[in-house]
């Protein structure tokens, strides 16, 4: 038998699977879904301080190999997760992460600040990389502003907490980012990638774009995604001085979530195949994972954890 359990930061997971932040984690229905299912883990909606309505529908398709979204952090506001946190069974429950993208530097200090004073067990994803706020950077793309925003948060959050990175697609962007987290040592985990920003998928049929936030363009996810989150994944897991990566991308089967943790992923999370299966994907994924591992002969994660081989 494999053991699929992994502990880390004081969370105990008994597989590393959960939800990407944004999907199936808005309501506190959606949230209970995804604790009942076969998920190790799960992570709120990236919330604001104020609720939001988000951008105008359609805002999400399925593409061929995956799926584009420009949500704009659709929410009900900080105080709704805070309240699910509070209200959380941290005992005897699944670990609760709590994702968080203000809309400036002075929301998400007051956020930080509040789940601070709440003492809660749950892990912050403080997210630098939400690309669908129209007129908005993604932060992650600017290394001094990102510098800037984790020295102002290190300030008023001390706990362990970690950032939702943005896909980087140049060695020298890699470089510079791992050497701005490095110097946060409270920073500790990131998790690679979120969407690949500002992608257009067409319709053929009616040479029409398929989403209508700016004029269709969108965060790809899915297969699309999956080289691009492995490079990310195994550079950070390179680069990084203690501190957790989380996989994110391109997660359907045991297959992808193998090479996320070769590739170094600590846990790995499910987004474009959760949305569109469900969550039973999880059980899925689950027992397609631990039937690889007993294949090629591993019992634990830390088996083949990073040991990706180069030539
Ligand atoms: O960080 C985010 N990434 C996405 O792909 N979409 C959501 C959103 O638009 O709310 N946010």
């Amino acid at each position: 038998a494999v053991d699929l359990s992994v502990s880390w930061l004081g969370v105990n997971m008994e597989n590393p699977l959960y939800n990407a932040s944004g999907v199936m984690c808005r309501s506190r229905e959606e949230l209970d879904a995804v604790a009942a299912s076969a998920a190790g883990a799960l992570i709120t909606k990236s919330c604001t301080l104020l609720p939001r309505e988000g951008n105008p529908e359609p805002r999400y398709a399925k593409a061929p190999h995956g799926s584009i979204n420009s949500m704009g952090l659709p929410n009900a506001g900080y105080q709704y997760y805070l309240d699910y946190a509070k209200a959380y069974d941290h005992q005897g429950g699944k670990p609760l992460f709590v994702s968080v993208s203000g809309m400036s530097l002075e929301d998400n200090l007051e956020m930080l600040a509040a789940f601070r004073d709440a003492d809660l067990p749950c892990l912050v994803e403080l997210n630098l990389s939400c690309p669908n706020l129209p007129g908005k950077p993604q932060i992650g793309y600017d290394f001094e502003a990102s510098s800037h925003v984790l020295s102002e948060v290190v300030k008023v959050y001390h706990k362990p907490f970690g950032v939702k990175l943005p896909p980087y697609f140049d060695p020298v962007h890699f470089a510079e980012m791992a050497s701005v987290l490095n110097s946060f040592p409270s920073l500790k985990y990131v998790t690679c990638i979120n969407s690949v920003g500002n992608g257009l998928v067409i319709d053929l049929d009616s040479e029409s774009v398929v989403i209508k936030p700016k004029g269709g363009l969108g965060g790809i996810g899915g297969d699309y995604v999956l080289p691009t989150a492995l490079a990310n994944v195994r550079e950070f897991y390179r680069l990084l001085d203690d501190k957790h990566v989380i996989g994110c991308g391109g997660v359907k089967s045991g297959r992808e979530a193998f090479m996320h943790i070769l590739a170094g992923a600590t846990a790995v999370q499910v987004g474009t195949c959760l949305y569109e299966e469900g969550a039973a994907c999880f059980a899925r994924i689950r027992d397609e994972l631990a039937a690889l591992m007993q294949q090629k002969g591993y019992a634990t994660l830390a088996d083949f954890r990073g040991k990706l081989k180069t030539m």
